[in-house]
């Protein structure tokens, strides 16, 4: 692949960077040559590897319900779990005049979460919970939801997959005052390793009078329910 030009350094109309809009630490790492081969590239190539895998196991490739596998998994990961990692899929998130002139906290609660745990590629699956405090604009509700599933559908840490979201909705809401609290359960500490299916992990970020105010804080926790 030497000689193929990075999307990053590609002309004008090319992929944007993913996450070229947060500050470098908050970045899911990615080279810049993420997105040189196209999307059908990308899943026969992994479709080969995982054939490999599935071959080292000694599982027979031949069986009917197992040769369609690796091209499956390549289809699923490329897709639907990572498809986060591609910025042509940023939510496009439209802001309306306020005209309702509503001026307190919007939560948007029990946003279905579905992430894959970067360390060892095993789902995580959770919630999370959002509010910001609307000034001259107001956004769709949903978009809400679009932004938690773009920066989820990424191999993640939760401590970082929290802070995207919170970066995120603070830069496109033109607000400082967001809250983003996420509570999911990792199978790699459920189904594996440590084997603890009764824990779960709690993250949160808060900003401008979020993180000023713990009377606004309790009543977010208190609005979803904890
Ligand atoms: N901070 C953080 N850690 C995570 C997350 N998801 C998984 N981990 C942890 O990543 C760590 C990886 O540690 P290692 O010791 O390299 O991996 P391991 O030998 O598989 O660890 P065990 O899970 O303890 O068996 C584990 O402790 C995981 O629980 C996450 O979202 N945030
Ligand atoms: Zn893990």
């Amino acid at each position: 692949m030497d000689n193929l030009v990075p999307a990053a350094s590609a002309a004008e109309g090319a992929t944007p960077a993913t996450d070229g809009h947060l500050a470098p630490s908050l970045r899911t790492p990615l080279r810049p040559d993420a997105f040189v081969l196209s999307d059908e590239e990308k899943i026969d190539t992994i479709a080969g590897h995982f054939r490999e895998i599935m071959d080292v196991l000694g599982l027979d490739l031949t069986d009917d319900s197992l040769s369609g596998t690796p091209k499956r998994v390549a289809k699923m990961y490329v897709q639907e779990w990572f498809r986060g990692l591609n910025p042509e899929h940023r939510p496009d998130v439209k802001l309306f005049e306020n005209r309702y002139q509503y001026e307190n906290m919007l939560v948007e609660r029990d946003i279905t979460l579905f992430s894959c745990c970067e360390h060892h590629f095993v789902p995580i699956i959770g919630k999370a919970h959002v509010a910001y405090l609307p000034g001259e604009h107001v956004v769709g509700l949903s978009k809400l939801n679009r932004v938690v599933q773009y920066y989820a559908r990424r191999p993640q840490v939760q401590e970082r997959l929290t802070r995207q979201i919170a970066e995120e909705l603070k830069q496109t809401l033109h607000t400082d005052n967001v809250a983003v609290l996420i509570e999911a359960d990792h199978l790699c500490v459920m189904s594996r390793g440590v084997n603890d299916t009764s824990s779960g992990t709690l993250t949160a970020e808060y900003g401008g009078v979020f993180k000023d105010d713990s009377g606004l804080r309790q009543e977010f926790l208190r609005l979803i329910g904890k």
